[in-house]
């Protein structure tokens, strides 16, 4: 049964990081080490040595090669006396055949850690590139929850992206090239051993980019807020993501050199992390992953489009928890009926993905009526959609398509 604040104007938010559990709950919080600040780059260095590494898969992108991060960063493994080989052929939403490349590159280099320098593609290609290193396979093979039973080399990471919350997650997504879908891989084993957030690595990203991610953090925070399985814990966090992402993101898109801004989506893109990684998230993942992997387009952008109806739906059946949510906004709403606080919420969230660029429509995205079908099938089998608040049947997944489109 959930339990959740009444309305704010009754009882004020930062009850929400109240009392831990109630009688008979057990509350688990999991996260990885983190190291957060301007230039503590050079830290994954140190961590990658002090995890017993000596030759290191520096994994990473063409992006990344290109803003002159990997250089730097080879720089530092070497620095602290480390061999590191680099490998940056995956491309963004990475595909299950160039995780197996990236494992035939770490046997042959006989490498032992991995320093994962990137956005939420490369950091999931370096979890996968572990998976296969413990267990030999192939990455489909961990489709689930818990299929990842044995022990995995150590994991560094290093987010150059406001941002997915891979570097603090237990989440593993792979496209499916041959179902044209995204898998999740979950579980405890994939929590990376450390993340070290250098916001200066942010500062680099395309304004396209900043938006896509900043909305990728803010549908983390929501979705944890209301998933089924959030605590108190968790709350804390997707508050204060949700309320720091709408307050900064237009503000860091438009001073894209500005650190201190940067920092402020860094933070709240690790609240988000944190917040889902321990409460997974909702049928706005669920839906995102199979757009995702049929079109390959980015993640965040997708989201930004599905959250304003997902929440529309959700709050159908209990508003709630989004009166906490329009409360922390500060919008008028959160003093009214909780129906019309909870609309409030996702107008809002719909203005500001608007603001920053992302189209209002699926179809603007390339997604037909044709496909609506099989994306809402693949949709119900999504693991992030049991922790959806409420319960979401085919007829229900093919209308909040329908309505996004
Ligand atoms: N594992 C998880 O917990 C989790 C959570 C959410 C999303 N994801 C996944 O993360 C992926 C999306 O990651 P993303 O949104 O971070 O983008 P991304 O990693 O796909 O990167 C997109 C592009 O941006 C470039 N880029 C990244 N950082 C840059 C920088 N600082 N400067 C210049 N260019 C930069 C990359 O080179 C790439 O070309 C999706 O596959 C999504 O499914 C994973
Ligand atoms: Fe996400």
């Amino acid at each position: 049964m959930r339990s959740r604040l009444a309305p704010a104007h009754a009882q004020s938010v930062t009850r929400v990081a109240g009392p831990f559990a109630e009688e008979g709950r057990v509350v688990k919080f999991h996260a990885p080490e983190i190291v957060f600040g301007v230039d503590s780059t050079v830290e994954a260095a140190h961590a990658a040595r002090r995890l017993g590494g000596s030759r290191p898969l520096l994994v990473t992108d063409p992006g990344l090669v290109e803003a002159g991060w990997v250089r730097e960063v080879q720089a530092h493994l070497r620095g602290c006396g480390l061999e590191p080989t680099v490998w940056s052929g995956l491309t963004a939403n990475p595909k299950d055949h160039e995780i197996t490349d990236g494992h035939r590159v770490y046997e042959q280099a006989g490498c032992d850690v991995l320093v994962a320098l990137g956005g939420g593609s490369v950091m999931d290609a370096a979890k996968g590139i572990a998976i296969l290193a413990g267990h030999g396979g192939h990455i489909l093979d961990f489709e689930g929850v818990d299929r990842v039973t044995g022990p995995i080399p150590p994991l560094v990471m290093l987010p150059t992206t406001a941002g997915t919350g891979a570097d603090v997650s237990q989440f593993c997504i792979v496209t499916d090239t041959t179902r044209g879908t995204k898998i999740t891989i979950l579980g405890r084993a994939l929590v990376p051993d450390i993340t070290v957030i250098d916001p200066r690595l942010l500062t680099t990203m395309p304004e396209w980019l900043s938006a896509a991610t900043g909305l990728d953090a803010l549908t983390h925070g929501v979705e944890a807020f209301v998933s089924r399985a959030h605590n108190p814990l968790t709350d804390h966090h997707a508050l204060r993501a949700v309320n720091t992402v709408v307050g900064t993101l237009d503000a860091s898109i438009s001073d894209p050199w500005g650190v201190r801004t940067r920092s402020v989506m860094a933070q709240a893109s690790l609240d988000a992390g944190l917040a889902f990684t321990n409460a997974i998230l909702g049928a706005a993942h669920a839906l995102s992953h199979q757009v995702g992997g049929l079109l390959d387009l980015p993640h965040g952008v997708i989201n930004g489009v599905l959250l304003p109806h997902v929440i529309r739906f959700n709050a159908a059946t209990d508003p709630t928890p989004f009166v906490t949510i329009a409360d922390g906004l500060g919008l008028d709403e959160a003093q009214g009926p909780p129906d019309e606080a909870a609309l409030a919420v996702a107008d809002a969230v719909e203005e500001l993905a608007r603001s920053v660029g992302v189209p209002r429509r699926l179809g603007q995205l390339g997604v037909q009526e044709s496909d609506i079908p099989r994306l809402a099938t693949s949709a119900l089998r999504d693991a992030c959609m049991a922790t959806n608040p409420r319960p979401v049947g085919l007829a229900d997944a093919e209308a909040l398509f329908r309505a996004a489109l």
